[in-house]
């Protein structure tokens, strides 16, 4: 059976997603963090197929799933880190957007896998293929078979920083406490 049709842009349900073409991605508000955003993309690979169009798992999802655009399996042994190719390269339409690569939680509870650079930046300037570096943080070798979705692409709207020196920085109460200074109890407040 059939949900009602969604009207999120990159979301298409299970039965409909093998109908996803090249080129498809709607068109909408390209005003950062301003809703829909019309990112263009060009398959890139010759492994490339519709159904590796990154798109929204679900209604709510914040990242598009990410599929490894491989001809064959890859083996990623114990602590072993690979660059897995996506076969899309993608045109954000602005420099103050950018597109963030994430690791997938049931990959890295289930497998230990993870992204070896935290996160994957894409500048808005890049249009080479995306890669998702991928390590395998756990025990056992992890095989990644061609159209596994291996991570999610999050776009988020960002802030072109001008960086201006003063002589003082404004007081807060944090002041230069980091790195563990407010402790790990539930009720806060510094060691001792
Ligand atoms: O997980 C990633 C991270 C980066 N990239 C691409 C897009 C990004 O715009 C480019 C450069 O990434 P980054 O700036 O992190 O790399 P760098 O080590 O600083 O190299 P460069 O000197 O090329 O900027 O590589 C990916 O495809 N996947």
């Amino acid at each position: 059976m059939t949900g009602p049709a969604s009207t999120r842009p990159g979301f298409t349900s299970s039965a409909a997603a093998g109908r996803a073409e090249a080129g498809s991605v709607e068109a909408g508000s390209v005003e950062a963090g301003r809703g829909p955003l019309t990112v263009h993309f060009v398959p890139v690979s010759p492994w490339f197929r519709p159904e590796y169009l990154p798109r929204y798992a679900s209604e709510g999802a914040a990242g598009m799933d990410l599929h490894a655009c491989t001809d064959k399996p890859i083996v990623l042994e114990p602590g072993a880190r690979v660059r897995v190719p996506t076969g899309i390269a993608i045109q954000l339409p602005h420099p103050n957007v950018v597109a963030l690569v994430y690791a997938r939680s049931g990959l890295a509870w289930r497998h230990g896998i993870g992204l070896p650079n935290g996160v994957g930046v894409i500048d808005s300037d890049y249009t080479g293929e995306i890669q998702v570096l991928l390590t395998n943080f756990g025990t056992a070798p992890f095989t990644i078979q061609p159209g596994d979705r291996i991570a999610q692409i999050v776009f988020a709207p960002i802030h072109l920083a001008q960086l201006v020196q003063v002589d003082t920085l404004r007081p807060t109460a944090r002041g230069s406490g980091g790195f563990g200074s407010t402790g790990v109890a539930g009720e806060r407040g510094g060691p001792g």
